[in-house]
């Protein structure tokens, strides 16, 4: 049983060309097996067609709502950023995970939270603006970024063993600001579907663990935010509906 809530923040049109080339695309790919998740774990997938609609805000919101609400239990919200654009410039995880340690710095906590954000491969031009012209190992136009910081907010009055959790984490970045099939193109850094999805799925399984590395989570909930609304093209230049139908069937 599972339960996968579509939030969309706005549409558009696209060009006949595009259009094609989606539809066509979408004859010839593979359908990868449905990703499994239960009641207990709910996945929000936020869409907005363009830059600056508000699917990172919306995120911020949710994720702030859902850690703030939680008793003495513990709580743990997965923020899943899939395809990232504009990267490093910008970078939705980063906001998420930054916004919130900023917030919750100035709340009174129940729990402390403990909140990481994780952006794993990156194009080779995006990677250069990271390290500044020295990149490591490729494979498939991608580097392994491994960029990683944490940080544990605390509430008054010391330490505690049990701590709420948010984990952010962006799987793909491109340097242009563009639709993501356009700078996949760009940058000669393609990922297939498949591979997306897998990551997707492994994403969200920590949550389904309910393992933790820093406690017993009893409450789970995670949104994936899509770069740009149902009908954008995805890096592989599918449709992101369908792209991500197997999260959402
Ligand atoms: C630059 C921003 N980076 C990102 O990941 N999303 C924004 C742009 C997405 C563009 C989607 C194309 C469209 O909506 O048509």
């Amino acid at each position: 049983m599972f339960r996968i809530y579509a939030l969309p923040v706005l549409t558009c049109r696209r060009s006949f060309s595009e259009r094609t080339h989606c539809r066509l695309y979408r004859l010839l790919s593979t359908h990868p097996t449905p990703i499994e998740h239960t009641l207990s774990h709910p996945i929000y997938v936020i869409w907005g067609a363009n830059t600056g609609v508000g699917k990172t805000l919306v995120s911020t919101g949710l994720a702030a709502s859902f850690l703030s609400s939680s008793s003495l239990s513990s709580s743990k919200f997965i923020y899943i950023k899939p395809v990232q654009t504009g990267f490093p410039a910008d970078s939705d995880s980063g906001f998420v995970y930054s916004k919130l340690s900023e917030i919750f710095v100035h709340r009174k906590l129940q729990l402390p939270i403990f909140a990481s954000n994780h952006v794993i491969k990156a194009s080779v031009p995006a990677s250069e603006a990271v390290f500044r012209g020295e990149i490591g190992k490729l494979e498939g136009g991608f580097c392994d970024l491994g960029r990683y910081e944490e940080t544990k907010l605390h509430r008054d009055g010391g330490e505690s063993l049990v701590c709420s959790e948010l984990v952010c984490k962006t799987f793909y970045g491109w340097r242009e600001a563009v639709s993501p099939h356009l700078a996949a193109q760009r940058e000669g850094a393609v990922v297939e579907d498949s591979e997306l999805l897998g990551m997707l799925k492994s994403g969200l399984r920590i949550g389904l663990n309910g393992g933790s590395e820093v406690g017993h989570n009893t409450g789970v909930l995670s949104v994936v935010e899509t770069a740009g609304g149902v009908a954008s093209p995805g890096p592989s230049g599918s449709l992101q509906c369908d792209l991500y139908r197997w999260v959402i069937n």
